[in-house]
């Protein structure tokens, strides 16, 4: 990538960073989880095992670089008209369900619509434990022959299938573009996968296996349900997701990313955090995919600070240190993360080239409200304002301020993030609660009148 090329991507949210510094409490409450997985426990949340993990691709590096570029280019100089971006009304959110309805991920309902695996609920032939390796016939039949049908989705590595395992389980078959991994490339291939099976969190989509059978690269991992985060920001699921279920899917994926960082062998740095790599369940909670780009990081017990590599992610989330110095460190995702938490707060892309100049990187544009003291002018116009919210608006974007710092010793760590987001969300609670309490008091009053 070319000198030129990178400034017109690292002009975004950095060259904006005013601080407005001020303390956030971070006392590290717990805050309450749900059912699907409590997370009031740092210990059990960050356990790893040996067993099972998480999914990965990787994909053609100068597509990766061509695209990121362009990407800023688009984002600079595209036509409005020809570029789409989000449209923030209430009347975006009708009718349009993609997944979320057949959330049913592995219901008998689901199954028979699909029409896949009659038979399997009765199947005794469920894969041994600890087998990663898939055969050709297994991911035939799991896709039935790679049917269109079937197809969930396009990305940088390739096409992503639907199926079902012969032990009933429901997955998302990423079946690599050929050419993506060359012969020379198996090696790669290999080590990625061996990433993918060291790794295990209930907020990373599990690593099933994968294939690797003449030009055929094929990873298999969980299927989760309901779409991306991206899309529910969309409104392409139906609903609004909620300021509180926002607050959660941020957790979420700090709980995912802390746990890469910090992982028992060594760190694991994603390089690719971002909307449409968040999966949700139906219950709203979040699973970060794609390890397309994720490295092991430096070891700095001996010394290293960084990993020196190719640049490699998406415009509007990349470290400007990283495009700058090609040094790759866990403050690149810290920095990906500020992004992410900024859209979470305003339901925007990172970058939305048809808004006018001052808002067309979002980051850049919200951070500029926080320091003039209008953080709550950011907010999604499609949530409700309350204290609860207007507080928890203005501590997020702190913590993004934080994030989105552009030396990256003055970023926080993602364990720090997790701690300040579980100070947030309790006081958010909190605070709600008093909200509608006194709300119900001053009814009853009236009432009584
Ligand atoms: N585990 C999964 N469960 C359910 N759907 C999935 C899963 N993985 C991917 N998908 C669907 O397939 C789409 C493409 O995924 P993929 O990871 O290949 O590319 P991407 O992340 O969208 O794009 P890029 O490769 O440019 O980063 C996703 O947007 C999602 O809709």
């Amino acid at each position: 990538m070319h000198n030129h090329q990178q400034q017109a991507i690292m002009k975004s949210p950095n060259s904006l960073y005013s601080r407005r510094r001020r303390d956030i409490s971070s006392s590290g409450s717990a805050g309450s989880g749900t059912p699907e997985r409590p997370y009031n426990s740092p210990a059990s949340t960050y356990s790893s095992s040996s067993s099972s993990h998480k999914s990965n691709s990787d994909k053609n590096p100068v597509k990766i670089a061509a695209r990121t570029v362009a990407g800023a280019f688009i984002a600079c100089f595209t036509p409005p008209e020809k570029v789409e971006t989000n449209n923030n009304s209430l009347s975006s959110c009708g009718g349009h369900s993609a997944d979320a309805s057949d959330a049913s991920s592995g219901s008998g309902s689901e199954r028979r619509r699909l029409g896949i695996y009659a038979t399997s609920n009765n199947s005794t032939h469920a894969r041994e434990p600890g087998n990663v390796k898939f055969s050709m016939d297994e991911i035939y039949k799991a896709t039935k022959n790679f049917s269109p049908s079937l197809k969930i989705g396009q990305g940088g590595f390739g096409t992503v299938y639907k199926g079902q395992l012969e032990d009933g389980n429901l997955v998302a078959i990423k079946r690599a573009k050929k050419g993506v991994y060359d012969k020379n490339s198996g090696a790669e291939f290999r080590s990625e996968v061996r990433t993918l099976e060291r790794v295990e969190h209930l907020n990373l989509v599990k690593f099933y296996g994968y294939l690797e059978h003449v030009d055929e690269r094929i990873i298999v991992v969980e299927y989760v349900a309901n779409g991306t985060l991206r899309e529910h920001l969309d409104c392409m699921h139906g609903n609004v997701l909620e300021y509180a279920a926002r607050l959660d899917i941020a957790i979420d994926v700090a709980h995912a990313v802390t746990y890469l960082h910090t992982y028992i062998d060594h760190p694991i740095i994603h390089r690719d955090i971002k909307s449409s790599n968040i999966l949700l369940t139906e219950n709203l909670r979040a699973k970060v995919a794609d390890f397309g780009f994720a490295r092991l990081a430096a070891d700095s017990e001996a010394g290293e600070t960084h990993v020196s590599t190719q640049v490699r992610g998406t415009a509007g989330y990349l470290d400007p240190e990283y495009l700058k110095t090609y040094q790759l460190t866990e403050k690149s995702d810290v920095y990906s993360f500020g992004v992410l938490l900024v859209e979470l707060v305003t339901g925007r892309r990172p970058i939305e080239p048809k808004r006018e100049l001052k808002e067309r990187i979002t980051a850049r544009w919200a951070i500029k409200k926080f320091t003039e003291g209008d953080a709550i002018l950011t907010l999604d116009p499609r949530l409700e304002r309350s204290a609860a919210t207007n507080l928890a608006i203005e501590k997020i974007l702190e913590l993004a301020l934080q994030c989105l710092a552009p030396n990256r010793r003055s970023r926080p760590s993602m364990r720090k993030c997790v701690e300040m987001l579980w100070s947030i969300r309790k006081d958010y609670t909190e605070l709600l609660a008093s909200d509608r309490s006194s709300d119900s008091r001053s009814s009853n009053t009236i009432r009584e009148e």
